[in-house]
């Protein structure tokens, strides 16, 4: 068994300490606040999920906890001892591993050959490759994921979006990850193949490590979250556990809660001193009127007829 898997269940057995830990984290480029006073907890077998949506400020927190960029305010603790990791490769050997959209998969390579990218076994005097063991680790690897490859030697791109995450995702388990973070891994996919990936969020969570799903799906954060933190324009405008938050309440504030209601009440004409009702805000929905066809119509010729810049 390999140092990386005897690691893997090593880490099984939930404890209560985080094993990343933020604390009143800021980042600022220059002028440019992207991140202030973030805190947030990783532990392990539980899904953190960060939600927010275009320049909340996802990015650049991904990139401080993979070892990219490093933070300008606050403290980052890795079991319990601050750290600053300086490079990418810094923070994967302290088991912080990131799982980009892209996925960083080589589409016309194996999915074999894709699994040990870069951490090649090799055999013999000769140092050849040991591709019969290879083979023999990533079938386990992807089978302990749910996953059945026919042809481990198909290239990559020939497999589903979910299949793509999933083979990321056993990969960096597989090399000793403690935390995984897994950048919008939901975002190109649809709903069959969402549900696919969803399922290896959880898988990972199982295996005992510390997840954090970055998404502005307040449904799929919803559907395997722990620990739900909103963050808009580099602050955090939400952090609450999944005990104390509905699925509607998470989708109202992702949508904008207070600043919804307002356009709701500006939609639609309402006196806007007059209440709304929680419910009447539902999954982040604004009911506007209805135009009429010929309002429709109207609106659309007046689009075609819209000079073009
Ligand atoms: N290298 C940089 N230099 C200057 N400003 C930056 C840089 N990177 C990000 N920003 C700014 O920081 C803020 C947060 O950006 P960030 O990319 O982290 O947000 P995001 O939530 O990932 O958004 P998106 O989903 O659109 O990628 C934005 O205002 C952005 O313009």
């Amino acid at each position: 068994m390999s140092t990386a898997t005897t690691e893997r269940h090593d880490v099984v057995g939930h404890s209560n300490t985080p094993i990343l830990e933020l604390e009143n984290v800021g980042k600022s480029y220059g002028n440019v606040h992207a991140l202030r006073g973030v805190s947030l907890n990783v532990r392990q077998g539980e899904v953190t999920c960060v939600l927010g949506d275009n320049g909340a400020g996802k990015s650049t927190l991904i990139k401080i906890m993979s070892g990219l960029h490093d933070h300008t305010d606050g403290t980052m603790k890795l079991d319990g001892v601050a750290r600053r990791f300086g490079s990418p490769r810094a923070a994967q050997a302290s088991g912080i591993a990131t799982v980009y959209q892209d996925l960083a998969l080589a589409p016309l390579m194996s999915v074999w050959r894709n699994f040990f990218l870069g951490n090649e076994l090799r055999k013999g005097p000769l140092r050849t490759l040991d591709i019969a063991r290879m083979k023999r680790i990533c079938e386990d690897e992807l089978g302990k994921m749910g996953v059945v490859v026919p042809d481990l030697d198909r290239p990559v791109a020939g497999l589903s979006g979910g299949q793509r995450q999933c083979i990321a995702i056993a990969r960096a388990i597989y090399f000793g990850a403690r935390v995984i973070i897994l950048d919008e891994p939901t975002a190109a996919l649809g709903v069959k193949q969402s549900g696919v990936a969803l399922r290896y969020i959880v898988k990972a969570r199982d295996a005992g490590l510390g997840v954090i799903f970055i998404t502005h799906n307040p449904h799929h954060a919803y559907l395997v979250g722990n620990h739900f933190i909103i963050l808009k324009l580099g602050r955090v405008v939400l952090d609450a556990h999944r005990d104390d938050l509905t699925l509607e309440q998470l989708t109202t504030e992702m949508a904008g809660g207070q600043e919804l209601a307002e356009l709701s009440h500006e939609l639609r004409g309402i006196d806007p001193g007059k209440v709304i009702e929680p419910g009447e805000v539902e999954h982040g929905h604004v009911e506007a009127p209805a135009l009429s066809r010929e309002e429709l119509k109207a609106v659309e010729r007046e689009d075609e007829e819209e000079p073009r810049a």
